[in-house]
């Protein structure tokens, strides 16, 4: 691996970057792949994506007039060559850290970041926006590109963005697919079999077989025969669904030839209009471990890059969601009625044994939160168990669909709400802070939290065996390390537990930040009750806790505004009770990248911080 950076380091924004000359640009694109290798490698991050798209971001730099001009990554994972060529290079060692740069693009870092993402498929509406904008404001030379790979491809809002698109007339909207035959894990589904056949060839042939089939017939569409013949010759395939849509298409191209995508850009910048490129890439290109397995080099966390990552032989605790994936198993085996649904995220959410143990009871659905959502709701209607696992940010986007599908209905659903609380170094857009608060107003919707491993079991067995919507949240990682047994009786539903009795005052912890509260109810004394259920509230011990306790305080690692404190309250209030009342937890604010422990010990959770707090509050 190269390491001296001669060319990087002259490039410190765009403009020298359109300076270069085309050997320069190659010897540019070898450079940011090594230096992204090795600073990914330092600080861990998206790997794989951002090696499969140096030369497509090089050549966007090189071609488009930026910032001025809108390039909007879809996710974002791939943007970390495009935050190295703006500026940002010498800050790539914070990246995902605390106080350091963002994984995603983020407007308040870059005036290059033209748009925040990091939740799939937003970015062709963004650009279209940016677009009609730009067409309301009179700025007709402004261009606006959305970089989509074919995972993001599959989620919904794409195919909004594009309907909406295809006959708006009058703007530069420039649609790039990304089509590197990956999503976090293979992508699925049918756009992948029709992106695969419009690569395969065949696509090619039998629009050439059927178009003499059609001259037959009719003679008048020589000419038409005739430009089709030379779209064929160079690789300008007719993409009917793309062009169905209103796009005119262009591609498949080398995305790694610089020879192939620089004139093509330039081609369609001259051309204006709504245009789509298909640019073919490879996952974890120039770095031979990433391309052999970009699943593991997706996300990785810090390795050695001539070694890989190297399997450590420390034992470590289990995390949540390796207690959910054996849970998930064992409940198959026992209930034919299991089946479990993911909206692409495989890996993240524990479920590749799953799906090798019992492959017709498994659906990875594509980025497909909301559809996900309401195919659990048709499961459910014929009597099946579907398991919807998901992570608590994902599910944002299936509101309505839990709210009208499911919830509605009374359907019997089970929610393994993964990712709940803070998630560390992906930051602000993948907190899972706000479960609690948007589900638990929605009737019918049964939400546990359980403390630890152990709990976690015994809460998934109990929200699987209720008949209705139930969710369970737990957080990314591990928790205190409880030993997990194999069995699977259920949790009594809707009841706490009380983990130390006290006098006057009373803690009431939703989820694993009872540990931290523990030494705080020794200190002062309170009971500590693990409360497992926000939703139903255990209400007959909260009657019991009111007679003899004055002061409660309740404890969560998610928005404390709507949050499980709130449903305490509105509780109390609800009962003419009025209690002296604490609430911790996530305050009314985005909170950003940095290790999980920082974070929350920043916003007043960490042991000391929620000792100080409990003093005050009882003094
Ligand atoms: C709404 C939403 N769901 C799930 C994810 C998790 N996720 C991040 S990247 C990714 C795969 C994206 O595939 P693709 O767009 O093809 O990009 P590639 O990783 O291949 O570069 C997924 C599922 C997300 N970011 N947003
Ligand atoms: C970009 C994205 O959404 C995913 O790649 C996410 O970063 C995965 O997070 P986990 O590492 O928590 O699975
Ligand atoms: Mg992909």
């Amino acid at each position: 691996m190269n390491t001296t950076f001669t060319l990087l380091e002259q490039i410190n924004d765009t403009a020298s970057v359109r300076a270069l000359s085309k050997e320069q640009l190659s010897q540019l694109s070898t450079e940011l792949r090594d230096f992204i290798l090795q600073s990914v490698s330092q600080t861990g991050g998206h790997l794989s994506s951002n090696l499969g798209t140096v030369e497509l971001t090089v050549a966007l730099h090189h071609v488009f007039n930026t910032p001025d001009d809108k390039i909007i990554w879809d996710v974002g994972h791939q943007s970390y060559g495009h935050k190295i060529l703006t500026g940002r290079r010498e800050r790539m060692a914070t990246l995902r850290q605390f106080g350091g740069l963002s994984g995603f693009p983020k407007r308040s870092e870059s005036v290059y970041d033209a748009f925040g993402t990091a939740h799939s498929s937003t970015s062709i509406s963004a650009a279209l926006g940016m677009a009609v904008a730009a067409r309301h404001l009179n700025l007709p030379n402004r261009q606006h590109i959305a970089v989509i790979g074919d995972g993001a491809l599959t989620g919904g809002m794409a195919f909004e963005a594009m309907n909406n698109a295809g006959v708006t007339e009058g703007i530069n909207l420039l649609v790039i697919l990304n089509d590197n035959d990956m999503s976090i894990s293979p992508p699925v589904g049918a756009l992948n079999r029709y992106l695969a056949k419009l690569l395969s060839g065949d696509f090619v042939n039998t629009a050439r077989e059927r178009l003499k089939k059609i001259l037959k017939v009719a003679p008048p569409m020589l000419e038409f025969a005739r430009r089709f013949e030379e779209h064929a010759k160079g690789m300008v395939v007719p993409a009917t669904m793309f062009e169905e849509f209103g796009f005119n298409y262009i591609g498949p191209i080398d995305g790694h030839d610089l020879d192939s995508l620089i004139p093509t850009l330039e081609n369609l910048k001259n051309r204006g209009g709504v245009q789509f490129l298909h640019v073919v890439t490879r996952k974890g290109q120039g770095y031979k471990l990433a391309e052999d397995d970009p699943i593991m080099y997706h996300g990785p966390s810090t390795f050695n890059p001539s070694e890989g990552i190297v399997a450590s032989n420390v034992p470590k605790k289990l995390t949540f969601t390796q207690v959910f994936g054996d849970w998930i198993c064992d409940m198959a085996a026992a209930d034919a009625r299991l089946v479990a649904i993911t909206p692409a995220m495989r890996e993240g959410s524990g479920l590749v044994e799953f799906e090798a143990k019992y492959p017709t009871r498994y659906f990875d659905v594509g980025i497909a939160e909301q559809h996900a959502a309401t195919f659990a709701a048709g499961l459910a209607c014929d009597g099946l168990k579907p398991v919807l696992v998901i992570y608590s940010t994902f599910l944002q986007r299936a509101y309505d669909q839990v709210i009208h599908d499911i919830a509605l209905q009374n359907l019997d659903v089970t929610f393994a709400i993964d990712r709940a609380g803070l998630v560390g170094a992906d930051g602000a857009t993948h907190a899972g802070a706000y479960d609690i608060a948007y589900l638990r107003c929605v009737p019918n919707v049964a939400i546990a939290t359980p403390s630890d491993e152990l709990e976690a079991r015994g809460l998934l067995t109990a929200a699987y065996q209720h008949n209705g919507a139930a969710a369970v949240r737990y957080p990314r990682g591990s928790g205190v390390g409880a030993e997990v047994s194999s069995d699977l009786t259920p949790l009594p539903f809707g009841k706490a537990h009380v983990v130390r009795q006290g006098q006057k005052v009373a803690i009431l912890a939703f989820g694993p930040l009872l540990h931290m509260a523990r030494p705080a109810a020794d200190e002062v004394g309170a009971a500590l009750v693990d409360m497992r259920w926000v939703k139903p509230l255990d209400e007959a011990l909260l009657i019991e806790l009111a007679k003899t306790h004055t002061h409660f305080i309740t404890i969560e690692d998610s928005s404390v505004a709507g949050g499980a404190g709130s449903a305490v309250s509105e509780w109390f209030a609800a009962h003419g009770l009025n209690p002296h009342l604490l609430h911790l937890g996530l305050p009314d604010q985005f909170i950003d990248h940095g290790d999980v422990a920082t974070l929350l010990a920043q916003h007043d959770l960490s042991v000391e911080a929620v000792a100080s707090k409990v003093r005050q509050f009882v003094a």
